[in-house]
């Protein structure tokens, strides 16, 4: 059995059948806006359609959680159920612990969501020390050093739903 490389999708995913819902937060948002069309491309790409890719936005990293569960309540009942979450922020370290806290909570608090939910809550948040780390992996640094994270998350959305649907 061959083993693929880190990152890479196992096999072909067909995203046609999915509906997939996008939570993002809107501190930094030069760095969210990359992260989130890098996300709605990936999606595209795998053949999520246009009209079942759900965005809503929350004012930081902390509502997260919150507003993931509540977009996915909402949902649910509107009879047009979600079959994964990607929940995206952008943490960029400060002169406080306010960092430390917030990313912890919300790593802790979206791992857990999955359960109450039961479907993917694929985790999109950038715990970055500086701006230039956080540009880094939304792919618009000066060099583009690094490729767009909101791709592999979009991957892994498509993936997640379909390996491991209802
Ligand atoms: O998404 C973020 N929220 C941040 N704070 C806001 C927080 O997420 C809540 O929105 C706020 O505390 C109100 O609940 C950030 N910092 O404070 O640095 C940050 O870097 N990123």
């Amino acid at each position: 059995m061959a083993v693929k490389g880190l990152g890479q999708l196992d096999r072909e995913y067909n995203g046609a059948h999915l509906r997939v819902g996008i939570v993002h937060a809107r501190w930094n948002a030069v760095v969210i806006e990359a992260l989130v069309n890098g996300a709605i491309k990936k999606l595209r790409s795998m053949g999520v359609e246009e009209k079942n890719i759900i965005l809503e936005s929350v004012p930081g990293s902390y509502e997260l959680p919150w507003g993931s569960k509540r977009l996915i309540d909402r949902q649910k009942k509107q009879g047009e159920p979600l079959d994964v979450i990607i929940s995206i922020g952008t943490l960029i370290k400060g002169s406080t612990m306010h960092f430390e806290y917030i990313a912890d909570a919300v790593t802790k608090a979206l791992m857990g969501l999955q359960d109450k939910v039961e479907i993917p809550v694929i985790f999109g948040l950038l715990t970055c020390m500086t701006e230039e780390q956080a540009f880094a992996r939304a792919g618009i640094d000066e060099g583009h050093t690094m490729h767009n994270h909101g791709e592999d998350w979009g991957a892994a959305a498509v993936e997640m739903a379909s390996k491991f649907g209802p």
